[in-house]
Formats: structure tokens, C-alpha cells, sequence
């Protein structure tokens, strides 16, 4: 097996450069792991680059493993890059091998590793060699599912194949695209995660028109969704084996679905069921906030907006809260908590992938954000997002 050391200087609080040549590398050292190539990323890219050329040049490696010193963002680059790789060489024509990752987290929020070691150390440095220790010990791994999003052009349009992007974390659009979309301009002034934040308070009180079409989950068959009465995921009511796709009307404050993790941030937990009650199959695990859900919606006018704002807000901090955001309920009075018994805020969805048509007139909600990465929804075009997993001898794996 081939070891190759990525990792980014530029990523989080730029530590990365003190962390690998303090501890990344001296560990490898101390147990006889000399890696074949050894990048320090040097542009948005690279990483992704750097892999597919390595593949190239060692056309005879079937198996590779990464030591990656990056957030969720160059891991991101790095799964795209072999999804749709042509090979040249001796490696033409072939698929990526698998490849393992040991993750070294140096990001600004570092969702999945975050998720795969929730529990904190009072070691700091401890704390981020977890996987790498895991790999040293050749201890467990686990099979990354991806959320494949094709995003279509307009039926008019003469353009043949949509623009498909892979996310290993998570695929939002609504307020979470708009965050992510604005947060990347703050990056320089702001390096923390205080930036989204900021982000979230500038978009709060938006909401995005569209329309959605929740896909059923394979096996199961139909779309599950959580009901906090019996603590655990039903069929939902739209859905069954012989109509089981559920549509979806907006207008949305919220929409976003992850794979692999339970929290976007060490903390923040939007997510919290797939690591409660994990899933069966490959499957994304979606989070709507829909206003016309709270009984005390009548119109939309921007003051309806500017105070749903405050229930949305309570809905992303109650996700601090351990996930507690999923147990929200509102009463008649249209108040929120999670001792009321009426309507839940959010609608937690598990299902095989959703489709996305945004309202032509609504320029926001025709943003789309796959682990960071902002693309724009073409006017009258939709997007498609699938759950999938490689099978064994394929795809991604990480040590755990
Ligand atoms: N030398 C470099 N200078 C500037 N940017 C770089 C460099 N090397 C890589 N990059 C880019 O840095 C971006 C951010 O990296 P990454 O997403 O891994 O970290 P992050 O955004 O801080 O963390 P997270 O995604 O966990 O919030 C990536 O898009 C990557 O392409």
C-alpha cells in the first residue's frame, strides 16, 4: 500500500504546517511509514491534482492511503477529483482504486471527523491523531457514503449533461447555501467559525422559493421521517411502496440534507439521528424548515419574515443544544418548544435523495452548497441528489 501525505497550510487557523512537522511527521517516522509523496498544497485544487497525478505516475497501486491535513473542503477536492477522473497512461480506462484516508483535522469546522470523534479530550494534540493512530494500529474503517447532486439546465437549453457534484458531508441549498455563500467572503477577516455566524445573521430572515420531491430510501422503500413522539423515523404520511415519492412546497427557511455526520460544526449538531439512530443504508439525512408550517402563519409580507427569523434562529441554536432542535414543537400561539405538542418546526426526513426546482424569480434559492463549494441553479433548471455508496474494493474509506 501506497502512503501519501496531503495536507493544506492555508485551511482553519493555518496550523497545519506546526502541527505535521511537530507531531504528523514524527509519528509516521517513530512507526517506519515513508511516504511515496508528500504534498503541501499550494491552491484551491491541488490536492484533487496531486492525487490523480500520483495515481497516474504508480499505475500498478491498487490501494492508497491519505494522511489528509485539511478541513471538510480539500477532502472534498480530493473526492471529486477521482469521481470523475479520465486516466491517462497505464491507468487508462481504469476506475480510481480505494482509497483510505486518515483524517487530520486543521479546518475551521472539520464536520466529519468532528462526527466520526465526538468525544472531546482534554488533549488537544490527542485529540487530532485519533485516525492516524487508528491507521498506524490498522484499526477500523468506515465506508464514506456520497450525495451526488446533477444539476440540470433548463429542458430549452441545448446543453446535453448536467454538472454533477460529489459531497462527502453535506448538500444544502436555502439558508445554509446563503451562510456558506457569504461566509467564504468573510474567510479573510474573520479565519474562525464566528464567520458563519455573521453569515447566518445577514440571511436569517430569507426564505427561498421552491419546489421539492423527497426520493424514496432503496430498501426501505418509501421516505422515512422522524417523529419525536415515539422517537424514531415512520413512513411518512405522503409515502408509500406504490407512490412513494413525498412533494414538497415551499416557501423553505431551511434545507439541507448530510451523509456521514451528525454536526456541520464540533458542536453543532443539525444532524443528530445519524449517529442515534444510524442508517441502513446508504441514505441522506434531510432538515426542512417550511414557515407555513407554524399555525399561526397568514401571509407573507417581510414583517412575517423578519419574525419567523427569531423561530428559525431558535431552531439552529436548540441544534447546539445536543440536537435538541429536532424534539421543536409549536403550540396555537405559534411559540416553540420542545414541551409543546403541536406541529414539529423541523421536518426530519431519511431518504434516498430529493430533487430541487427553484422558483425562476427567487435568485437565492437557486443556490446550491456541496461541502462549501457554492453553485448557482440554472434559471428553470433543478437539482438531483442521490445517496450512494462504492462497493467494497472502491470508493472512499476512513480509519476510525
Ligand atoms: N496554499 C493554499 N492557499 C490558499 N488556499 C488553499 C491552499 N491550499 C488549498 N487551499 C484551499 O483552501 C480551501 C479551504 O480548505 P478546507 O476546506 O480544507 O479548510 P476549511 O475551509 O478551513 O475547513 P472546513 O471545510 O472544515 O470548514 C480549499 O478550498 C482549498 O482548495
Amino acid at each position: 500500500m501506497a502512503v501519501v501525505v496531503i495536507y493544506n497550510p492555508a485551511c482553519g487557523d493555518r496550523t497545519a504546517d506546526a502541527f505535521f512537522a511537530d507531531h504528523v511527521f514524527p509519528l509516521l517516522e517513530a512507526n517506519n511509514i515513508q511516504p511515496a509523496l508528500t504534498v503541501r498544497t499550494e491552491r484551491d485544487g491541488h490536492a484533487g491534482q496531486a492525487i490523480v497525478d500520483f495515481l497516474e505516475t504508480y499505475a500498478g497501486e491498487s490501494l492508497v492511503h491519505v494522511v489528509l491535513g485539511s478541513g471538510d473542503g480539500t477532502l472534498h477536492e480530493i473526492i471529486n477529483a477521482l469521481s470523475f477522473v479520465t486516466f491517462k497512461g497505464d491507468r487508462a480506462n481504469t476506475s480510481p482504486p480505494s482509497i483510505g484516508f486518515s483524517l487530520v483535522p486543521c479546518g475551521t469546522a472539520n464536520a466529519l471527523y468532528a462526527s466520526l470523534f465526538p468525544a472531546k479530550k482534554e488533549d488537544k494534540i490527542a485529540y487530532r491523531l485519533q485516525s492516524l493512530h487508528s491507521f498506524i494500529a490498522r484499526g477500523p474503517i468506515q465506508s464514506l457514503t456520497l450525495s451526488f447532486s446533477s444539476l440540470s439546465s433548463p429542458p430549452s437549453s441545448k446543453q446535453r449533461r448536467p454538472k454533477v457534484a460529489v459531497s462527502a458531508v453535506v448538500t444544502s441549498t436555502s439558508l445554509h447555501a446563503s451562510i456558506l455563500d457569504d461566509s467564504e467572503k468573510l474567510r479573510e477577516s474573520i479565519p474562525g467559525l464566528e464567520r458563519f455566524k455573521v453569515a447566518a445573521a445577514q440571511n436569517m430572515s430569507r426564505w427561498y422559493h421552491s419546489y421539492a420531491k423527497l426520493l424514496p430510501l432503496s430498501k426501505e422503500g418509501t421516505v422515512q421521517i422522524y417523529d419525536p413522539q415515539s422517537n424514531q423515523f415512520v413512513t411518512h404520511d405522503d409515502s408509500d411502496e406504490d407512490t412513494p415519492f413525498v412533494d414538497v412546497y415551499g416557501p423553505f427557511a431551511y434545507f439541507l440534507s448530510t451523509v456521514n455526520v451528525d454536526r456541520l460544526e464540533p458542536e453543532f449538531r443539525i444532524t443528530p439521528l445519524t449517529s442515534q439512530i444510524p442508517p441502513q443504508e446508504p441514505s441522506l439525512d434531510v432538515i426542512m424548515v417550511r414557515p407555513e408550517r407554524d399555525p399561526t402563519f397568514t401571509v407573507d409580507s417581510e414583517e412575517t419574515r423578519v419574525a419567523f427569523a427569531k423561530k428559525t434562529m431558535a431552531v439552529l441554536m436548540e441544534a447546539y443544544k445536543d440536537g435538541n432542535h429536532v424534539n421543536l414543537r409549536y403550540n396555537s400561539s405559534g411559540e416553540v418548544s420542545s414541551t409543546y405538542d403541536g406541529p414539529t418546526v423541523v421536518e426530519y426526513v431519511r431518504c434516498g435523495g430529493w430533487e430541487w426546482m427553484p422558483d425562476d424569480t427567487d435568485e437565492k434559492a437557486h443556490l446550491l452548497c456541496c461541502d462549501g463549494t457554492i453553485f448557482n441553479v440554472q434559471k428553470e433548471g433543478r437539482v438531483v441528489c442521490l445517496a450512494a455508496r462504492a462497493s467494497a474494493n472502491a470508493g472512499f474509506t476512513v480509519h476510525v
